[in-house]
């Protein structure tokens, strides 16, 4: 697990590093400066003409120490310092001093400085990082106006500057295409409209205390590929059926069979001993047509899930996906909630349902996993002004029903009852497609009937659902990558989870 760390935290853990490792704070800014440069000459070619804007804070001490190795490395490289009210830090000083004449430094002090930095073909923006502590106005703004003005690529130092780490922004904020951002990744960096701000970011290490870092307190954390490898069991040489759970998946629905399929398709492919699906009388051919492996639960309704049935020997269920809003749908979902004690995977239809009768909610039993994307997330918690309220509202609701709450999107996050919120890194825009989340059901049920918790289910589910889409999208393209690719790929997506043991 990576560990989402707030600003306050890692003031602190600059300090701790500086005090125990020990190390200068200037040379530890030096290691930052390094970092930064070896992300940046492996992707910049040196005949770029290289702008640095600057604050006179920390950020701005790195952004003059980058300035200085970049003109090392043999780029032509100039340097505007926004001099503001922010007074010049101890290292930036020195950072200013070692600069001796070269590269060249101008001064921005007048917010009648416009087009500053048009002749040049990558802007680095160190103006502001995580010291930022409201938005920036005057003269700052000014300069990042300018910056997003420009046609050039924009690089930011740790943070863009104008963009709170930790807080809902406003104002004029730096939109880079790449943040490198040290060590630690910034919790604004994981929500949908940081985005077109951060562009495409990435983490250096510079080497700041590991001990430290782990034994911060945090209740976020970004998920790793060894993470998963941990979670997942491979199976032992006198394993059989019975070993591995009996899956139920209560999907499809006339007009809406593909989304059982898809479901079931991706359950059998995630290793449950059994799974069975009910489906109305119309989906039975289908059914049976398509994918021999699942056992067929027929409802008594030609077109709709109308009737639960008997529910004691499946180990879970995953239910959902196409099966409507008709009246008796939401009695037959209130049935299975009032005669399944285990842990189920709920999705799409079945949470609109619990939306417009939160009733039904309580009913749900604890550890179960429910997997919103966020308009389903809207109806079952309400609206939110900002992405860290909608963080708040997925915590609340987890802990709340004592279940996992998925919010998925780009970074899904994983909610836990006990306040923890997992960020998770695969996927891709190529999966933004109908059927995508019915995959994710099916792989999430074929799971939980196995036996692993929910959080480890979770985790597991949604990172092995990423990674099918990530590597079928290398084959296939992310126009090109429809929901069945991801079954497809499911299998190279373990066995790459699997091999790093
Ligand atoms: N040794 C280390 O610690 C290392 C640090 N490193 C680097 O340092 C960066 C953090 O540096 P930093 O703390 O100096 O913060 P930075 O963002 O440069 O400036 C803060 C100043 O701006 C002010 N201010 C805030 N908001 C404002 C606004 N809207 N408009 C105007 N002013 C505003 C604020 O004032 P205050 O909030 O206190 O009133 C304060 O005076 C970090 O991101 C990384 O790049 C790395 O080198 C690794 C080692
Ligand atoms: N830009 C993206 N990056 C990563 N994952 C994505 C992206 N867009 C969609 N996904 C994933 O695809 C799935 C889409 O699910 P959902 O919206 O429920 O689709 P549907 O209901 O049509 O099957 C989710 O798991 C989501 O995380
Ligand atoms: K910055």
């Amino acid at each position: 697990m990576v560990r989402i760390l707030n600003t306050k935290q890692i003031k602190a853990l600059d300090a701790h590093t500086i005090e125990h490792e020990p190390v200068k704070s200037i040379d530890l800014m030096e290691r930052a400066c390094r970092a930064f440069v070896n992300w940046f000459v492996q992707r910049i070619d040196a005949t770029k003409k290289i702008g640095i804007v600057c604050g006179t804070g920390n950020n701005g001490g790195d952004g003059l120490g980058i300035a200085r190795m970049l003109h090392d490395w043999g780029y032509p490289v100039k340097v505007w310092i926004v001099r503001g009210l922010v007074p010049e830090s101890a290292d930036f000083k020195t950072n200013l001093e070692r600069i001796k004449g070269e590269p060249e430094i101008a001064d921005i002090i007048t917010e009648s400085d416009k087009g500053l930095f048009t002749d040049r073909d990558v802007l680095i923006d160190a103006i502001f990082g995580s010291g930022l502590s409201r938005p920036a106005d005057g003269i700052y703004a000014q300069a990042i106006r300018c910056m997003n003005e420009t046609d050039a690529m924009r690089i930011a130092v740790d943070i863009p500057s104008g963009l709170l780490a930790d807080n809902p922004s406003s104002g004029d904020i730096i939109k880079a295409h790449y943040t490198v951002s040290f060590q630690i990744p910034k919790l604004a960096f994981f929500f949908p409209h940081s985005h077109p701000f951060t562009g495409e970011w990435t983490t250096v290490d510079i080497g700041l205390h590991k001990d430290f870092i782990r034994q911060s307190e945090t209740s976020h954390f970004l998920v790793t590929a060894k993470d998963i490898t941990r979670i997942i069991r491979p199976r032992k040489r006198f394993d059989h059926k019975g070993t591995f759970g009996h899956a139920l998946i209560i999907a499809g629905g006339y007009g809406k069979m593909g989304a059982a399929l898809l479901a079931s398709a991706a359950a059998l492919r995630s290793g449950p001993g059994l799974l069975s699906v009910h489906v109305p009388k119309s989906g039975y051919t289908i059914l049976q047509t398509a994918l021999p492996e699942a056992m067929a639960s027929i409802d008594t309704h030609e077109h709709f899930f109308t009737e639960a049935p008997s529910l004691e020997k499946y180990s879970t269920i995953g239910i959902g996906p196409g099966i409507g809003q008709e009246p008796a749908t939401v009695k037959a979902l209130a049935q299975v909630l009032a005669n399944f004690k285990a842990p189920l995977v709920i999705d799409a239809d079945a949470l609109n349902i619990l939306g417009v009768n939160p009733e039904l909610m309580k009913r749900i039993p604890e550890n179960s996993i429910l997997t919103p994307h966020p308009k389903e997330f809207e109806r079952l918690a309400g609206k939110w002004d900002n992405d860290f309220q909608r963080l708040e509202k997925q915590k609340r609701l987890a802990s709340e029903l004592k279940c996992v709450v998925v919010l998925k999107g780009a970074y899904s996050s994983i909610a836990t009852p006990d306040g923890k919120v997992y960020f998770n890194p695969t996927g891709n825009p190529g999966m933004a497609k109908g059927g995508s989340g019915d995959v994710l059901t099916g792989i999430l049920t074929g799971l939980l009937a196995q036996g692993y918790s929910a959080e480890e289910t979770a985790l597991a589910g949604v990172y092995l659902h990423g990674l099918a889409g990530d590597i079928g999208s290398r084959e296939k393209g992310t126009f090109s990558l429809i929901a069945t690719d991801l079954v497809e790929f499911l299998p190279q997506s373990f066995k790459t989870v699997l091999n790093k043991f």
